[in-house]
């Protein structure tokens, strides 16, 4: 797998974009981080759409920047999507995916059937834009970017225009392109359920800088991520559906270290799903609980412990087998339980998101 290494400085009044990165070469990397951060200027970057000094930008050993070269936008193989879906309103879909393609048609990778398949926007094809809805319009617009058969897809924050019914509809297509596309996806966000569920790797911006970056899982697992997830601190986890209790409605998910029981969505057994655990569903206690009403009770070893913003808080990282959990309790149960770092304790986990 290639690499992609980027080093931008870029000023503006009142703004400074200065990283230093290096990136997989395969697979989703989300820019994560809050308005004004710095994220689609790091991606118009990348597309040679911004023109940082000084500014390094090599894509699989082929240099894209430096003081030198200047690889304009249009001869970079890459596909950019956009917030909004910027469709020719005169072209149907099919003509507005064409079009794309007549610029690069000699790099193409992933073909115009395959992008309409990937998509699913095969009945589409005959349709004007203003005959499509939101998310199908954005449905189409990743298709155009992919039939130029770009060697990487750019997305920046592709899902924010959509309302939440439409965001639902889309996700699955993304996730699609997560597992069947070969090329590297730099994927803009500010939503940590998003990132959760289509990335692998994290990069985390705040105020032009990059603050921490890294595989998906061990970075969110981070506690001393100055990015302040608040609500949204939480663990990954890789699972399988283990198995379905019918008569209760509820489905166990096998992750490395455990079980844990959630509502059954009717996904078949045997199927690898990821799982969300929020810090704040998450409890601890010195004992086992035998009469509580959490279904979910796990054993772990504490292997972190950290401040959070409000003085009353603390996170508190759990290792169950292969895995790490995140707790948020308040210093007052920590300092009442006595729990400290290397201690044994019954983690209880009140709710379980699936990400399909
Ligand atoms: N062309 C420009 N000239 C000057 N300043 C700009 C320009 N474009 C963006 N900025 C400023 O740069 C900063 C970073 O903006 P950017 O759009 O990269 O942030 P972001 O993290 O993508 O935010 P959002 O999530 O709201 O899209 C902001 O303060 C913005 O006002």
């Amino acid at each position: 797998m290639g690499e992609i290494r980027a080093r931008f400085r870029l000023d503006w009044p009142g703004f400074r974009l200065d990283v230093d990165l290096a990136l997989p070469g395969g697979g989703v990397t989300a820019l994560f981080g809050h308005s004004g951060s710095g994220k689609t200027t790091l991606l118009r970057c990348i597309a040679g759409l911004e023109r940082a000094s000084p500014g390094h930008l090599r894509f699989n050993g082929e240099v894209w920047q430096d003081e030198k070269i200047w690889v304009p936008t249009h001869k970079r193989p890459l596909g950019y999507v956009f917030q909004e879906a910027s469709l020719f309103p005169h072209l149907t879909v099919l003509g507005n995916l064409r079009f794309g393609m007549k610029r690069t048609s000699a790099l193409q990778r992933v073909s115009l059937d395959q992008a309409v398949e990937l998509l699913g926007i095969g009945h589409l094809l005959d349709r004007k834009p203003d005959r499509l809805s939101g998310g199908e319009r954005q449905r189409v617009a990743i298709a155009r970017a992919l039939a130029v058969g770009p060697r990487i897809l750019l997305m920046d924050e592709p899902l924010a225009a959509l309302d939440l019914k439409r965001k639902q509809e889309i996700l699955p297509y993304l996730e699609r392109l997560h597992d069947e596309l070969d090329i590297p996806v730099i994927y803009v966000s500010h939503s940590p359920n998003e990132v959760a569920r289509l990335a692998d790797h994290l990069v985390a911006m705040d105020e032009g800088r990059v603050v921490a970056a890294g595989p998906l899982k061990e970075t969110l697992a981070r506690l001393d991520l100055p990015i302040r997830l608040g609500e949204d601190a939480g663990a990954v986890l890789d699972a399988v559906v283990g198995e379905r209790d019918e008569s209760w409605h509820l489905a166990r998910v096998d992750f490395p270290g455990g079980s844990l029981w959630t509502r059954d969505r009717g996904i078949p057994v045997g199927s690898k799903i990821r799982v969300r655990v929020l810090a704040r569903d998450v409890s601890l206690a010195r004992q086992r609980q035998e009469e509580t009403s959490v279904l979910n009770l796990l054993q772990g070893r504490v292997d972190a412990i950290e401040d959070e913003d409000h003085p009353a808080l603390a996170l508190v990282r759990v290792r169950v087998g292969d895995s790490v959990l995140l707790a948020r309790l308040t210093k007052r149960s920590v300092a009442m339980l006595g729990i400290v770092r290397g201690q044994e304790v019954w983690v209880q986990v009140k709710s379980v998101a699936l990400m399909e």
